[in-house]
């Protein structure tokens, strides 16, 4: 078979292309208008997230993970896509346990019970500097309305997160707010938008816009943002179940300000990148 082998893999309905760029050097330094192409749902493979899978730098790690949202733009995180590159490592190493590099940091991965992947998404940071926002504002607060939405909580999981709390986020019409809110002049690297709604003590539902991509089926950094916004807030625990529209993901914000995400991971088919997609590069 010609082309460069992909795995089409999902966690909770947000999907990837996940490449292995220590097999298939051809994968490496893709520019964003070449990784748009591929991810493009009419012309190429179609995915919310590109990902590729490339040696590790760090002696720690067992495998560097490059992360390029559906527009083609490289991004920090992607906790969905961290669970399942988690998934094909352990399968390589025979272990239960692997550590992912990414550009901001080492992240541990178990695999949890029911064939559920854990993963310690890192220390979460709040300060406005970090989100990052355009000025000095309480990020439990951010002065930013737009129609239903305001009183924003900001929280940095390695991308910029935006949470909205709403009374019912089922009637918020996020493909109309969220591309406003993503390119809002608060956020100078633009954010991943989340309205949510409190069901209970442990439990919130979740819908999300995010950034360069649009609504998704789940975001597994948005749910980590969710979870630290709504304990911050003090409307939950620290240990709450996000409602997103693929399902449910746990998450624990724990002393240490480090948040475990726990959920699913899925393989939809294998197949091969026709070298056409991979155009002039
Ligand atoms: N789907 C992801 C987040 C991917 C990156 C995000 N769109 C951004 O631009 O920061 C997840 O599961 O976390």
């Amino acid at each position: 078979m010609n082309g460069i082998p992909f795995v089409k893999m999902h966690g909770l309905g947000n999907d990837f292309v996940v490449f292995d760029g220590r097999r298939d050097p051809a994968v490496l330094d893709l520019d964003n208008a070449t990784a748009a192409r591929i991810a493009d749902r009419k012309t190429g493979v179609g995915c919310d997230q590109l990902i590729v899978i490339e040696p590790a730098r760090d002696d720690l790690a067992d495998a560097f993970m490059r992360i390029r949202n559906n527009d083609g733009g490289e991004v920090e995180a992607c906790g969905n896509a961290t669970r399942c590159v988690a998934s094909i490592l352990m399968g390589e190493l025979g272990r239960n346990d692997a550590i992912i590099e990414t550009v901001v940091g080492l992240l541990d991965a178990n695999g949890a019970s029911d064939g559920l992947v854990t993963v310690d998404m890192g220390q979460m940071r709040l300060d406005w500097r970090d989100i990052p926002l355009s000025e000095a504002v309480d990020t439990n607060h951010i002065p930013l309305s737009l129609g239903p939405l305001s009183d924003a909580v900001g929280v940095n999981v390695g991308n910029p997160h935006a949470v909205f709390f709403v009374d019912d986020a089922e009637a918020i019409d996020i493909e109309k707010l969220g591309p406003v809110l993503e390119h809002h002049e608060m956020f100078p690297e633009r954010a991943n938008i989340e309205v949510c709604s409190i069901i209970g003590e442990d439990q919130i539902r979740m819908r999300v816009w995010e950034r360069g991509v649009g609504v998704t089926r789940a975001c597994g950094t948005g749910a980590c943002a969710v979870g630290v916004a709504a304990a911050r807030r003090g409307l939950t625990g620290r240990k709450t179940d996000i409602i997103l529209d693929g399902g449910k993901l746990t998450i624990e914000w724990l002393p240490d300000d480090h948040v475990l995400m726990t959920g699913p991971v899925a393989t939809s088919f294998q197949g091969f990148l026709h070298s056409s997609l991979l155009g002039g590069h």
